[in-house]
């Protein structure tokens, strides 16, 4: 979705427009030159080359500058020059040629097209604090089809760590009533009763956040028809009225992922234009994505590792250098072998572009490209691009970082320690007494134990902490920037809420308690030495009663 550019980004992308006009002044004169050299009975490959990638370069540019004409132009001009040439015709048309790029120079002149961007609603909402998972707790707001409906549901969500708001409402059209309260929530879970007024609701909203706040249904119907009418509706998830709430809390914590993922995205950009890379810059970052342009090649490898793009955007010619190769060498590296690779390309033949992606890279994105085009392109990859990491990295029980993922993230949280000099804790995080609960109550009733734990942990942290499935019933938690105390304090408040939430299961109700061991990781030099402080300090605290924090050195 685009509209007309405002404010900040708007005069920085005018300001690219300028200097892009000046550029292609300069272009269009040297561009007339060589073509007259072209008229010469000596004129060599090396001329046509220079004239065809000028050619080439504007074809790719003028169109993103507000000048989709003379892009046009100047790609149909070097499509005739390489045919002249490879026909052996190249000398008589050059006059041609020359006529040709004074009317591109015209074409200059007139205004260009007003600047687009991406700067509605939805690229605001992008570069909001995501919700969902992970620093901010994720809201259900509850909408049952009435008072008479139980009221239990709320109350063992909350046990998954999900704040839950219940709205009994009969108004058939919800829109007033809902309207303060689909602002703060994450996921709407409803009676199927009540869903078209909550998405009448949703929809009238002048949020787009709110527009695209997920609706898991609650229906007492299974049949087909029950489910399609609520599927065409745009319900993002169908359950019974007594569901398996284990199923459930999944669902609603892979929307309010999915929903925090959908406006995240980071993209290293390879470009060596420097005002079409300020462009495509300006333009995803308004919407909300991170990015990294890398204007010499050279830097790229060391630029990938340090800042772990979602997906690579790259332009196929790179001054001596070829995006294409490139694409390959990237892909020596094991680290980067599921990277998406995106050239940025002017090359229209459909042959070259196969051959292209047989070497490396996975799609095309042809200059010029839109500026909506290219955010909604580059978000919904980065989407995917996490959807699949998170497939290949996370646990599927908890959704939290595999045991080989997170002892990784405590030696990164060390050197990081070593280079800013700033302290950080490893938290070692057991359940109590867990083997019981699982003899008393089951697997299944155990499981829901641990994804409890997993979700409390989520929504309790900052984001920028790190949660890991350490094993079975144990995790283990990296907190950036946080000493032994602050961790001490964090991790007794979340023991005192975790051991008073309740479980029900097979009918009967219990609770859990849970034990931690914090270490600081700035005190050692290996991270395995860390988290084997953290491990001695749970064992410590496990000796202890049970139920609470130690810290290392703790007497
Ligand atoms: N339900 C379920 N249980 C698991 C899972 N992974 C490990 N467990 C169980 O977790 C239990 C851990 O038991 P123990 O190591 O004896 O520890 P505990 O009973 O929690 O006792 P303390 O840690 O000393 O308080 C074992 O019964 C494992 O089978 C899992 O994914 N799901």
């Amino acid at each position: 979705m685009v509209s007309a550019a405002s404010g900040d980004v708007s005069s920085r992308l005018a300001e690219l427009r300028k200097r892009f006009a000046e550029r292609a002044t300069d272009d269009l004169k040297a561009l007339e030159q060589r073509a007259q050299l072209l008229e010469g009975e000596g004129a060599d490959g090396a001329v046509l080359a220079d004239v065809c990638s000028r050619l080439h370069r504007l074809a790719g540019s003028a169109g993103t500058f507000g000048f989709p004409e003379l892009g046009q132009a100047a790609r149909s001009l070097e499509n005739m020059l390489e045919a002249r040439a490879d026909d052996g015709s190249l000398q008589e048309a050059s006059s041609l040629a020359v006529e040709r790029i004074l009317a591109l120079r015209t074409m200059l002149e007139s205004p260009p097209l007003p600047a687009q961007v991406t700067n509605d609603e939805s690229a605001q909402g992008a570069v909001e604090r995501p919700e969902g998972s992970h620093g901010v707790r994720v809201r259900v707001l509850i909408v049952p089809a009435g008072k008479t409906d139980p009221q239990w549901l709320d109350k063992a969500l909350a046990a998954y760590g999900f704040d839950c708001q219940v709205r009994h409402e009969t108004d058939p059209e919800l829109i007033a009533v809902l309207a303060g309260e689909l602002q703060t929530a994450t996921v709407i879970l409803c009676a199927s009763v009540r869903i078209e007024g909550v998405i009448r609701a949703r929809d009238a909203s002048p949020s787009d956040q709110v527009r695209r706040l997920p609706v898991v249904c609650l229906s007492e119907d299974l049949s087909f028809g029950s489910r399609y009418r609520v599927a065409a509706l745009g319900a993002d998830g169908f359950f019974g009225r007594s569901p398996d709430l284990s199923e459930l809390a999944e669902r609603i914590e892979y929307l309010a992922l999915e929903r925090s993922t959908r406006v995240h995205g980071r993209v290293v950009l390879v470009e060596d234009d420097l005002e079409l890379a300020e462009h495509y810059a300006l333009v995803l970052r308004a919407a909300g994505v991170d990015v990294l342009w890398v204007n010499d090649p050279m830097q790229l490898m060391s630029e990938l590792s340090s800042f772990q793009p979602d997906i690579l955007l790259m332009d196929v010619q790179l001054g001596q250098y070829s995006g294409v190769t490139l694409a390959r060498m990237v892909r020596f590296d094991p680290q980067w072998l599921s990277l998406p690779i995106i050239y940025l390309s002017s090359e229209d033949d459909p042959d070259s572009q196969l051959e292209a992606l047989s070497r490396g890279a996975d799609e095309f994105l042809m200059k010029p490209v839109s500026d909506s085009y290219l955010v909604r392109a580059v978000l919904i990859r980065c989407f995917r691009a996490r959807q699949l990491s998170r497939l290949m990295n996370r646990d599927s029980l908890t959704g939290l970082l595999k045991h080989s993922l997170i002892k990784q993230e405590v030696e990164k949280e060390l050197a990081r320690c070593r280079r800013d000099g700033h302290a950080a804790s490893a938290v070692m995080v057991d359940l109590d007494h867990f083997k019981k609960i699982n003899d008393t109550y089951g697997h299944r009733c155990g499981d829901v134990v641990i994804k409890a734990l997993a979700n409390t942990l989520r929504n309790r942290l900052r984001e920028t902490d790190m949660i890991g499935r350490y094993g079975g019933e144990e995790f283990l938690v990296v907190l950036p920037h946080c000493d032994t105390e602050a961790a001490r304090r964090l991790f007794t408040e979340i023991a005192e809420a975790f051991g008073q939430l309740t479980f029900n299961c097979n009918q009967e109700t219990f609770g859990v308690t849970l034990s931690a061991g914090v270490a600081a990781i700035n005190d050692h030099s290996v991270g395995d030495d860390a988290v084997d402080a953290a491990d001695q300090a749970l064992y410590q605290r496990k000796r202890a009663g049970r139920n609470g924090v130690t810290v290392a050195g703790d007497e």
